[in-house]
């Protein structure tokens, strides 16, 4: 992908650079991996006590925005324990076959990770749900009447399931994990440190103001902490005419400036949410589904992906009634506070 098609504060995208970049940031350690304290120290008493009991780990739930670490915590997970591990996602699973193929070649220990678990079609759901609990799975053989089951043994395995919708995953499955982490999106010193760590990475000479800028940035999320941090490599690369990369607050700015990153780090859809709940429903309270279909994406999207991060930094709540827009939202707009002529919201149409 051209860096032009990039949207630099999408967190769902990444470019063919960007993940053999990531790749070589990923922490291979709880320790090294920064931030979610709660969360890593639930992870490693899991591990802990599994090992001392030489078993398996129990199955583990990551659920939070994309790009907030839980690929690289499922490797940890595998890494930790010395175990192999085998990536699969919800899409690439559509047929119970697709899922039986994966099951059945598992080796003993092995840490299965399926992304956007929520994804995965009905008919393996429910093949994994006895696998997951007795590590066995009913084969059909035969078609019609003179169809069989024949039941066949897995070697034990820990599942990793990612989702940014826990919420669509149907209870049995749920209930099968062990243990389910929620993922938070990052503060800025936790953000801060992820940088330092990718700028010591890319020998970019960059000072702290700098760091707290793009950390100001860049949605509370680390994937998009370090494409900034790329861009701002880039950018001191460029200026200091190849001689080094050296950068501070104004090369950050400049930088960030060039590629429209907002002060609040909003993308391209963020403000277009923005921009349809201020001007055209008057602040709102309006419907997910309305404001969706206002700026022409999914609703699943809007909910998992731009929402949570809206609400989290104050400008919007979420009421009974729909979606409101909070007085900080008028003011990073630069807009009067329900300005007169806004045209009057369409019916509320979800909760
Ligand atoms: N806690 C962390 N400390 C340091 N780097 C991190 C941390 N969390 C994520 N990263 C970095 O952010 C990038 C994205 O992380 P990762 O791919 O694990 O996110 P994700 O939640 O799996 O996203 P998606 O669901 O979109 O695949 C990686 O380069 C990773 O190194």
């Amino acid at each position: 992908m051209n860096h032009d098609d990039l949207d630099l504060t999408d967190p769902e995208l990444a470019s063919e650079a960007e993940l053999a970049f990531e790749g070589a940031l990923r922490p291979k350690s709880l320790q090294e991996f920064v931030g979610q304290s709660k969360v890593r120290g639930q992870l490693q008493l899991l591990l802990t006590a599994a090992q001392l009991q030489q078993r398996t780990p129990d199955h583990i739930l990551l659920a939070g925005p994309p790009g907030l670490g839980k690929t690289t915590l499922a490797m940890i997970v595998a890494h930790e324990g010395g175990r192999p591990l085998r990536m699969s996602s919800g899409p690439a699973i559509q047929h119970a076959g697709d899922l039986a193929a994966i099951l059945s070649s598992l080796v003993p220990g092995e840490v299965l990770f399926i992304d956007e678990i929520h994804r995965m079609a009905r008919s393996a759901e429910e093949m994994l749900y006895l696998a997951m609990e007795d590590f066995r799975i009913d084969i059909m053989v035969g078609k019609g009447a003179g169809a069989t089951s024949v039941p066949l043994d897995l070697a034990p395995f820990t599942l990793v399931g990612a989702t940014t919708r826990a919420g669509l995953l149907p209870n049995p499955l749920r209930d099968r994990f062990g243990f389910t982490a929620h993922l938070e999106f990052y503060d800025r010193g936790e953000l801060e440190q992820v940088l330092e760590r990718a700028a010591r990475m890319l020998g970019l000479d960059i000072d702290g103001e700098a760091l707290a800028e793009i950390a100001g940035r860049c949605r509370g999320t680390p994937r998009i902490a370090n494409r900034l941090l790329r861009r701002v490599r880039d950018y001191a690369l460029v200026h200091s005419g190849g001689a080094g990369a050296r950068a501070d607050l104004e090369a950050v700015r400049a930088a960030l400036e060039l590629y429209d990153v907002d002060a609040l780090g909003l993308d391209r859809l963020d403000r277009a949410v923005m921009t349809i709940l201020l001007e055209r429903f008057g602040g709102g309270p309006v419907g997910l589904n309305t404001l969706a279909v206002s700026v022409g994406e999914e609703s699943e999207t809007i909910e998992a992906v731009v929402e949570p991060f809206l609400v989290r930094i104050g400008l919007i709540t979420r009421t009974p009634r729909g979606r409101v827009a909070a007085p900080a939202a008028w003011r990073h707009f630069g807009l009067a506070e329900h300005a007169p002529g806004v045209e009057q919201a369409l019916p509320i149409d979800d909760l």
